[in-house]
């Protein structure tokens, strides 16, 4: 704060020694992204300039941010966020960057902490489907569902792998369930920034890491989140937009016969349960807040509605048809070369032009 202003244009700086600068304006904010060290080992910081007071703010930055690369390349995508092109020798999906800096979730997390807050997340390459956020009492069948889907579409859908504080049941596997943790940990990991949601529920604690959602992404697969009605209204105030199904049950008698078969809860769980099916019951109706809803009586019937709400009812088998990065050729790097609608187009450093369109 009150640092005297480095001299900078619109663009990039091509800095004499190792450091890399570029400076984008929103608004009246200038955001100086600066990299520093060897390709090999090399970090990313961000200073905000205040141009009306002419005061410079560190940030405090969220999400898993890029690192290791050579340089980089800055285009203001809307007044939302920055599209950061880093160069390096991977695929193009690890070059691909974006800078929320104005986003709802920047402007709430901004509130909480009261600093200048920017959030890192990874772009994605082609026609990427928004996420897909299923919620519904316990024993409703959410997990039945998504089972059956993940068995008939393994290539085109991949399940958020949420944290919880709650024991394993006997089936469960750390990892593909859940990842199952401490709560201690779990809110230091919070607290640092690295969860997209995470409510209390049934007395333990349940979480979406960002990187949960990254891993899914990054395979080019659409993502499932199996989470409760309160991780539902965090993510739609998010920057993550998704598409919200509600499962609800055909009556409470057969939700509680269903919980009780299953076996999987002690008596004094399933009535905790109970209880708090009757309040997510009542908060699915909240405005705005669910896309769609299913009611979940004949599971084949509503498994055909599920798959038409995913536009999956041509009968079209896996044919894995999504982007996958094993399909990305290896290309060093791309240079931002303008900005038309929603795509902007990249111009690899190659002769050749390749695939290199940012979905935004
Ligand atoms: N907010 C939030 N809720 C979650 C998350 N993972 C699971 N849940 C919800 O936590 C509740 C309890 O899940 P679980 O213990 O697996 O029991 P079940 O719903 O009876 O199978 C369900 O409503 C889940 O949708 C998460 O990452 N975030
Ligand atoms: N349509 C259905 N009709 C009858 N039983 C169902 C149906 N859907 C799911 N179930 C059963 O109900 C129990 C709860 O389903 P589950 O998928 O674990 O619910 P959730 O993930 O919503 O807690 C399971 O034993 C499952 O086999």
């Amino acid at each position: 704060m009150g640092e005297e202003a480095p001299e900078f244009v619109n663009g990039e700086i091509n800095l004499e020694g190792k450091d890399f600068r570029t400076a984008t304006t929103v608004g009246h904010k200038t955001y100086l992204i600066s990299r520093s060290g060897d390709e090999s080992k090399s970090t990313i910081s961000i200073r905000i300039l205040d141009k009306s007071t002419q005061t410079w703010a560190v940030p405090t930055v969220l999400g898993t941010q890029p690192v290791n690369f050579e340089a980089h390349s800055a285009i203001l995508v809307n007044e939302n966020m920055i599209l950061v092109v880093v160069k390096k020798g991977a695929p193009l999906i690890e070059s691909i960057w974006f800078l929320e800096v104005n986003t709802s979730f920047v402007k709430q997390q901004s509130k909480i902490t009261g600093t200048e807050v920017v959030v890192w997340s990874k772009g994605v390459l082609g026609k990427s489907q928004k996420p897909v956020v299923i919620s519904g009492p316990s024993g409703v069948g959410k997990g039945t569902l998504i089972a059956k889907l993940m068995k008939d579409f393994p290539s085109r859908f991949g399940f958020s792998v949420s944290h919880t504080t709650r024991a394993p049941r006997e089936k469960e596997i750390d990892g593909t369930h859940y990842h199952f943790t401490e709560r201690s940990k779990m809110e230091k990991e919070i607290s640092e920034g690295k969860f997209l949601e995470f409510a209390h529920v049934h007395g333990n604690l349940y979480g979406t890491s960002i990187e949960a959602v990254e891993a899914v992404t990054d395979e080019g697969k659409r993502c499932i989140l199996d989470i409760d009605v309160q991780g539902a209204r965090s993510v739609r105030a998010s920057s993550l937009e998704a598409l919200f199904i509600f499962v609800c049950p055909p009556s409470f008698e057969e939700l509680e016969k269903r919980l009780r078969a299953r076996g999987t809860e002690a008596e004094e769980q399933i009535q905790k349960r109970l209880r708090n099916a009757r309040a997510e019951l009542d908060q699915s109706n909240t405005p705005g807040l669910f896309d769609h809803f299913l009611v979940n009586d004949d599971l084949e019937t509503c498994y055909g509605n599920f798959k038409k709400l995913l536009l999956l009812d041509d009968g079209s088998a896996d044919s894995d048809d999504s982007y996958s990065t094993a399909d990305s050729k290896s290309t060093p790097s791309y240079t931002v070369l303008s900005k038309q609608d929603s795509e902007i187009l990249l111009q690899p450093e190659t002769h050749d032009v390749e695939k290199g369109i940012a979905s935004l």
